[in-house]
């Protein structure tokens, strides 16, 4: 195949498109223009079937074969788009082309061979263009990851504009790990979870699952990422999505859900799954638990002399004074039900719920609700308190029936005082 023939090849691959298409402003709109894009690439095929293996490797053969039918005889203005809308696919081709030589090299670990397999079917290079370019504009951040070596080999724009980082400075995922996730016992939970997606993904023969990850940027700043990945081969393709939003939002809903709604301090339900984990944990390490279970005196009369509206308001103040009486980060308190509230308080001996629970009643006395039907005249809480140590032959239920029982005997000794559980 000489110079001359592959250049009269080209002209009149123009040519027969120009013939059988229309051509609008300089647009290609004909339907014919797939199957027209299709024989280029034959073309090309055809062009770089050499038996000089080098010039199979060499482009600039090709661009050659351009400049010279656009340097030559006087071209019109259509024939001159034409050309360059073919000139444009064929550099379309021959980067998809190196892309698949790429892949076909990492498979064998062979030198590249005179014309590879991959090179026998021109519209698979068409396909690889495509996803080329989707690559590009895709509005989230992807890289390209080698499976086998952990390289990152392309990220997209997007990637760059989110993390601020480059395929430079995450050449591979070792570097990315250490920049995306500085802290290193997260990093070694990333990993650990990461480990785990691809595992999964293998056993099933399956893209790599979802999980969220909090990602450093270059800047310093922080974001959720929900970070996925999509088998492609010898490939992957990791996904990132921007979980900060979702997140936050099912943090607000989980927060509505375990918001008692009178009184914005936990519910009875957020108690219950906090008093399982509490109790588990401290039976583990056989550590101490106590619980304070509070009832406010005569409320059914506080209700019946000064109304639900102001019972409501009383009822709010009481929660957020328990609620700030107790300020350990482990602590934990509840509206139990009704004018009932819990405390929990692991890791505290009998001697230190009393503590809590006077400090508790001091402050609800303060507020110095008037309650006309109680002794003092002021609003008054009755509290009974278990503290456990011993997990033998107990349970959760027990724990809090004890507790509840104290809280029957402080009634019954004449409200607004507290007691202890018996042993
Ligand atoms: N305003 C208001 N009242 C409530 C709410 N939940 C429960 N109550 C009232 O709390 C009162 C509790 O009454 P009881 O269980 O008889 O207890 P008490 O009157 O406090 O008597 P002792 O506990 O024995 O001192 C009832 O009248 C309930 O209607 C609420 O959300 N708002």
């Amino acid at each position: 195949m000489n110079y001359a023939y592959q250049i009269n090849k080209i002209n009149s691959l123009v040519e027969h498109y120009i013939n059988e298409s229309d051509f609008v402003d300089s647009e290609l709109l004909s339907s014919k223009t797939t199957e027209f894009k299709k024989s280029a690439y034959h073309l090309f095929y055809e062009l770089i079937k050499l038996k000089n293996p080098h010039i199979f490797q060499e482009p600039n053969h090709v661009h050659e074969l351009f400049s010279l039918i656009k340097g030559s005889t006087a071209k019109k203005n259509i024939e001159l788009k034409v050309l360059e809308h073919v000139e444009h696919w064929w550099l379309e081709w021959y980067f998809a082309l190196e892309m698949d030589e790429k892949l076909s090299i990492e498979k064998s670990d062979m030198p590249m061979s005179y014309l590879p397999q991959s090179t026998l079917n021109p519209m698979r290079k068409h396909e690889i263009s495509h996803y080329a370019r989707l690559f590009t504009v895709l509005p989230m951040p992807v890289c390209n990851v080698c499976a086998k070596t952990g390289d990152i080999l392309k990220v997209n724009q997007r990637f760059v504009d989110v993390f601020g980082y480059t395929v430079e400075d995450v050449p591979n995922l070792k570097s990315w790990w250490e920049k995306a996730y500085p802290d290193p016992q997260y990093r070694a939970l990333v990993k650990d979870l990461w480990q785990d997606s691809l595992e999964k993904a293998l056993n099933n023969n399956n893209d790599i699952p979802a999980n969220n990850y909090r990602v450093s940027c270059r800047d310093g700043s922080q974001v959720m990422m929900e970070i996925s990945g999509i088998d492609i081969g010898e490939e992957f393709l990791a996904v990132f999505n921007d979980a900060t939003e979702r997140l936050e939002a099912e943090d607000i809903l989980r927060d509505m859900a375990f918001l008692d709604a009178l009184t914005k301090i936990a519910n009875r339900r957020r108690f219950d799954e906090k008093l399982t984990h509490e109790y588990e944990q401290s039976k583990e390490c056989e550590g101490m638990l106590s619980m304070i279970i509070i009832d406010i005196d005569h409320f059914k009369q506080f209700n019946d002399r000064y109304g639900h509206v102001a019972g409501d308001t009383c009822l709010y103040d009481v929660a957020q004074t328990i609620a700030s009486t107790v300020s350990r980060p482990e602590d934990f308190v509840a509206r139990y039900g009704g004018e009932e509230f819990v405390v929990l308080l692991p890791q505290t001996d009998r001697q230190g719920a009393l503590f809590i629970a006077e400090q508790i009643q001091k402050a609800v006395e303060n507020l110095a609700i008037a309650h006309q039907d109680s002794f003092t005249g002021f609003l008054s809480i009755s509290m009974g308190i278990n503290t456990i140590s011993d997990y033998t032959n107990s349970d959760e239920i027990s724990f809090v029936k004890a507790a509840d029982n104290a809280l029957y005997y402080a009634k019954k000794q004449g409200r607004n005082c507290i007691a202890l559980s018996s042993e």
